[in-house]
This record gives structure tokens, C-alpha cells and sequence, in this order.
């Protein structure tokens, strides 16, 4: 699976997790929407919820992230090609956001993506490169499982509903 992401440059470079997953080959980094090729894209205001049915819709394989600070991922940002997905409930494990629900680093989104397409080896390769990155994965293990044995965007949800009633 290809993974590649829009840069906007406008977080701390020292934490940014896309510039360290580039460091190492595992993320193309693109500094305009237009140099960014078309994939799933990561989005967390669309409308649709990422589910295993979404590996077929693009051909090669592509994740596609935005790294941005949150103060500015607006959805107007977003504008790149592919069918949008949001990610389901998926709790952060990074320093600066560890249990919040929703709001992921780049290296925990594309992580979780991978996960729900059943390429959990993948995205332990790039949780390793950070020294919280194996947390992540232990937080959300029940639900990472669940959703990759989703059929659609629709089960998702369903999935979904059960750990947003237990918050
Ligand atoms: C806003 S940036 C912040 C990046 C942060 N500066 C870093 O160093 O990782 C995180 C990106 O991960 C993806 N992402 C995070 N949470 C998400 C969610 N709940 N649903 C879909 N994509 C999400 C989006 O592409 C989003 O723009």
C-alpha cells in the first residue's frame, strides 16, 4: 500500500510524525495538493467512514494524509483527489493528544487505515519509529480488530456506536 502525504508545513517540524515517516522511506510527502496523487483520502469531516470495502476503490493502493496543524484542518483544506473517508472511533496515543478520541496524528491515521485494511504488519512498521507508536495500537486493539472485519462503511458505524455509548 502506497502512502503519501500532503504537507502544509505549518506544524513543529521537531514532532511532525509525516516528516519523520518520510526520513525513513515510509511516506511521500507532497507540498501542494496538485503534486499530490489521487487515494483514500484521510479526512475527518467526511461524511463516510473508513471500512474494508474502501481497498478496492483505488488503483495502486493509496492512502493519502494531510499533515497540517488542527488549528488550520479545516475542511476546506482537504482538497485533494479520491474518495474521502473519516476514521471510526480511534483513540490517540501521541504525547500531546494521548486519549482523545478522533483527533490522530498522520503516523496513528495512517496507522489505523492500514489496520482496518487488514495490513497490521505495515502499520507496526510505522508505529516502531516512535517510541509511543506500539501504545496505539494497544489502546485501540479490540476496536482495530472489529472494524477489519467490517464489510462496509455501514457496519463501521455500527461498531463504532458501541465503544461512543461506553465513553
Ligand atoms: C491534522 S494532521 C496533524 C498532524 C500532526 N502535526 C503530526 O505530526 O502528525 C493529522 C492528519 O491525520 C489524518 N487524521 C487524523 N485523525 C483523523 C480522523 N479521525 N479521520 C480521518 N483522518 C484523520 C488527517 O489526514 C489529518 O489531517
Amino acid at each position: 500500500m502506497e502512502l503519501h502525504v500532503r504537507y502544509e508545513g505549518d506544524d513543529d517540524p521537531d514532532k511532525c510524525t509525516a516528516r519523520k515517516l518520510a526520513r525513513f522511506d515510509l511516506a511521500t510527502l507532497h507540498r501542494s495538493a496538485r503534486e499530490t496523487p489521487p487515494g483514500v483520502v484521510l479526512n475527518p469531516h467526511a461524511e463516510q467512514a473508513l471500512s474494508p470495502a474502501d481497498r478496492r476503490d483505488i488503483t495502486p493502493e493509496r492512502l493519502v494524509a494531510l499533515d497540517c496543524s488542527w488549528e488550520t484542518a479545516e475542511a476546506e483544506q482537504f482538497s485533494l483527489g479520491g474518495p474521502h473517508r473519516a476514521l471510526p472511533f480511534l483513540v490517540a496515543a501521541n504525547p500531546v493528544n494521548y486519549g482523545t478520541p478522533f483527533q490522530l496524528t498522520t503516523v496513528e491515521a495512517l496507522a489505523g487505515a492500514l489496520c482496518v485494511f487488514g495490513e497490521r504488519s505495515h502499520a507496526e512498521e510505522l508505529l516502531a519509529k516512535f517510541r509511543w507508536g506500539h501504545t496505539f495500537l494497544e489502546l485501540n486493539d479490540e476496536p482495530l480488530r472489529r472494524y477489519a472485519d467490517c464489510a462496509d462503511s455501514g457496519d463501521v458505524i455500527a461498531v463504532q456506536e458501541e465503544y461512543l455509548a461506553a465513553e
